[in-house]
């Protein structure tokens, strides 16, 4: 049975990158991906603007949403302070198996918990099951349809407070009309946006931060 692309990208970290090195595991998906055949990862351009927002929100449990090859929880992770943790949920199994194998060659995966389902499913277990407060950062990056009912539901589960930071990833393309209008006319977020390209192309794109307010 011939390789999926998500394999392709995993073999060529493996035999191309520095086991143990989270930045040469980025660049070597990277040119992987702008050289031989393009994916979703977040990418470098929209990466920094991530890494930026990170480093502001210092957090001590942060969430992502919509794992893939775990680039962006290797570019996440490789930025927490001690004792912090990315949690990062996964329903494709065949994603998941990747994104395991990246994140343990990039030398986080004592930082990174993967959690395999639906978000829907995993974010009422956060508090119970994964001992979670509340979430000092969340990376939105999954189907984008999903950022609204997932950003409801982490208020409805008392996951976010006054401060947390939300970054979407895609808000101009694919686009998320729907998540930027709830969040803009919402009264509970402070709203920034960051224009930048879709990874590996020269089509616009945008990050939306989103501060909770309590
Ligand atoms: C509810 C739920 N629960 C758990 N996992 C979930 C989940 N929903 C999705 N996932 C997982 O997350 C990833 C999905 C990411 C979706 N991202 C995009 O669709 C995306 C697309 C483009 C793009 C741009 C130009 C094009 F021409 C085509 C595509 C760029 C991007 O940056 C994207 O993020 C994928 O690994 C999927 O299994
Ligand atoms: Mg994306």
């Amino acid at each position: 049975m011939n390789q999926s692309k998500e394999q392709r990208i995993l073999n060529f970290v493996l035999q191309n990158a520095v086991r143990g090195d989270p930045c040469s595991v980025l660049d070597t998906i990277d040119k992987y991906c702008s050289q031989k055949e393009w994916a979703m990862n977040v990418g470098d351009e929209k990466g920094k603007i991530l890494d930026k927002t990170v480093e502001e929100a210092n957090p001590s449990v942060a969430l992502e949403l919509g794992t893939y090859c775990g680039y962006s929880a290797v570019r996440i992770s490789r930025l927490l302070k001690a004792g912090a943790r990315l949690l990062t949920v996964e329903f494709n199994p065949e994603f998941a198996a990747i994104a395991k194998q990246m994140i343990e060659f990039a030398g986080v995966q004592d930082k990174v918990k993967l959690l395999e389902g639906p978000s829907e499913e995993i974010i009422p277990q956060l508090k119970k099951k994964y001992e979670v407060d509340t979430l000092d950062f969340v990376f939105l990056d999954h189907w984008k349809d999903r950022y609204t009912p997932d950003t409801i539901l982490l208020q409805e589960c008392n996951l976010l407070r006054k401060g947390s930071v939300l970054l979407a990833d895609n808000v101009i393309f694919p686009g998320a009309p729907d998540f930027l209008n709830y969040v803009r006319k919402s009264p509970h977020f402070q709203c920034t946006n960051y224009p930048s390209h879709l990874e590996y192309m020269q089509v616009e794109d945008a990050m939306e931060k989103a501060v909770f307010l309590g």
